[in-house]
């Protein structure tokens, strides 16, 4: 699920997932903190709805923070259209980036077509990024906090 945090005088969520039930299992937490009427929930495909938001719905720069846990192969691609759309100084989070070490294979490994073989590639790319601060948190699997600087 990727979530969005809209800058405005009322926060706003938009929730991406594929899975409308993955969604449904946080809803009760949801409703019991009476935020729902902060949320919109889109069931979709990440590229799609981010696309969607770029394209249609023109809200490049609107976004304060985002926060990415889904397809390990499209974080790349998320990155791009993440970086259109949260401001300049906003932060983009990405989740499970040191995926319990495995990032980090011998070289004899097969590591091709994984998740960890896409986080590796994500984390060098991530690292030579001119266009953002980066900070690679090792709580849990790993969380990479990145700041829009241009
Ligand atoms: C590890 S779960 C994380 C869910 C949520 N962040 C949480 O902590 O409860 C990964 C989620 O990514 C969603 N997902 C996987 N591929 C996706 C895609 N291409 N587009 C949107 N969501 C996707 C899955 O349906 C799943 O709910």
């Amino acid at each position: 699920m990727k979530s969005l945090l809209k800058s405005e005088a009322l926060t706003k969520v938009i929730a991406i997932d594929l899975d409308k039930e993955a969604y449904e299992v946080g809803l009760p937490f949801v409703r019991k903190a009476d935020v729902e009427h902060k949320i919109n929930y889109i069931h979709s495909d990440g590229m799609i709805a981010l696309n969607n938001l770029l394209k249609n719905e023109r809200q490049e720069g609107e976004f304060d923070f985002a926060f990415v846990d889904a397809d390990k192969e499209n974080y790349i691609n998320y990155h791009e259209l993440l970086l259109k759309l949260v401001k300049v100084g906003g932060i983009i989070a990405y989740d499970n980036t040191l995926w319990y070490g495995s990032v980090a294979p011998s070289e004899h490994e097969e590591v091709e077509d994984t998740p960890w073989d896409a986080l590796r590639k994500l984390n060098s790319f991530l690292a030579s990024d001119s266009r953002i601060d980066l900070s690679l948190i090792s709580i849990a699997d790993g969380l990479t906090l990145c700041r829009r600087l241009r």
